[in-house]
């Protein structure tokens, strides 16, 4: 077998067992082999045949940076888990550094190093009617929810966009964003990848004084598949109060699927890639800045940053805050519009 070895990714996270590491963020170092069978990549000089260690070194930061766990074993674990959600990973060894740990006598650091094996997270529901073999075309499919496209474990890499302009002040939206993000994350075979910073948008296509909206941008890997991942979707929207009855009104809480693997389909219930992306600086903005590589398919598609530079409105997108997902409130930035 052959490794891909990452070593020294740093992020800060509130994991621990004492009550201030639960808000009080502190460094974790992560270092982890990835074994895999590289002689296709070898030959082929193809990023489709390895696992592209960017992605990788992101979904790390992204469970960093996520949910609190109590234990560096347990974040281990889900480091783990999401690399052997990539396709082709057949083994991987974790280490977990916690070098500010809370402990009372000198030392240089503590660390946790596990070992997992694909074949100890194959996670695909029973009923899923796994079709093993073509994932690379999924173009014009009519129907996104059905299909079972992509590797064994039929892994759909999508991109959420996140936004709300409703239910209070910047810390109060910010909060239901958050929560949002969480509760995605907490999805069954489910895992954030990247988080984009938090923007301050105009209101696109409503009334000229509609309040701002935050947006951001947020990355996933889930086994979930698409339909049954919007409809998750719509209960947690429903959770934060959402109305579904009035299109493109203020609301508390919108998250919508950008894209999922790169499919087209134009099936009216899940569109894809989401039909107004490519004019939406709100989307094409964060979306550029959590993944500069980052492509829209579809008939409008094209290179996210390029998309984003000619949105006419790219101007009014600004950052509110680069690590909302821990920040304290009164860390949110500029003064603003949200009624503070
Ligand atoms: N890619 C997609 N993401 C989310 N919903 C979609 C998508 N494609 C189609 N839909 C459908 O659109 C319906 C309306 O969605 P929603 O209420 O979020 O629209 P909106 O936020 O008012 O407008 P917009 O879709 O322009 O952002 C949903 O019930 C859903 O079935
Ligand atoms: N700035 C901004 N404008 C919007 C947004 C949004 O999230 N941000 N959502 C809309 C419908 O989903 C319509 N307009």
């Amino acid at each position: 077998m052959d490794t891909i070895t990452l070593t020294g990714i740093r992020a800060q996270g509130t994991h621990g067992v004492l009550e201030h590491e639960h808000t009080r963020p502190q460094p974790f170092i992560v270092d982890v082999a990835i074994e895999l069978d590289l002689r296709a990549a070898g030959r082929s000089d193809a990023l489709d045949d390895t696992v592209d260690y960017g992605r990788a070194a992101k979904a790390i930061v992204g469970i960093i940076e996520g949910e609190h766990v109590d234990l560096i074993e347990r974040l281990a674990q889900l480091v783990a888990d999401a690399l052997l959600a990539f396709e082709r990973v057949r083994r991987v060894t974790v280490t977990v550094h916690k070098p500010h740990a809370p402990i009372t006598v000198p030392f240089t650091d503590v660390s946790v190093t596990i070992t997992r094996d694909a074949e100890d997270c194959l996670t695909a529901p029973a009923d899923d009617d796994v079709a093993v073999g073509d994932c690379g075309d999924y173009s014009n499919h009519k129907d996104c929810g059905d299909r079972h496209e992509g590797s064994a474990r039929s892994v759909h890499h999508v991109v959420l966009s996140l936004g709300a302009n409703q239910g209070g002040n910047t810390a109060a939206i910010t909060g239901v964003l958050r929560d949002a993000v969480r509760q995605l994350d907490a999805i069954e075979g489910t895992q954030i990848t990247g988080v984009s910073s938090l923007y301050r948008t105009k209101a696109w296509g409503m009334p000229q004084n509609t309040p701002d909206f935050l947006n951001a941008i947020v990355l996933a890997s889930t086994t979930r598949r698409p339909r049954e991942l919007l409809q998750t979707i719509h209960d947690i929207e429903q959770s934060a109060g959402r109305d579904h009855g009035q299109h493109w009104a203020s609301r508390p809480l919108d998250i919508d699927i950008i894209d999922v693997d790169g499919m087209v389909c134009d099936d009216p219930t899940l569109t894809l890639p989401h039909p107004r992306a490519w004019q939406r600086a709100f989307v094409l903005v964060p979306w550029a800045q959590v993944d500069c590589d980052a492509q829209l398919a579809g008939p409008h598609g094209g290179k996210v940053t390029e998309l984003a530079r000619n949105t006419p409105d790219a101007h009014s997108v600004e950052v509110v805050c680069d690590d909302w997902m821990v920040a304290q409130a009164d860390n949110l930035g500029n003064p603003d519009t949200q009624g503070d």
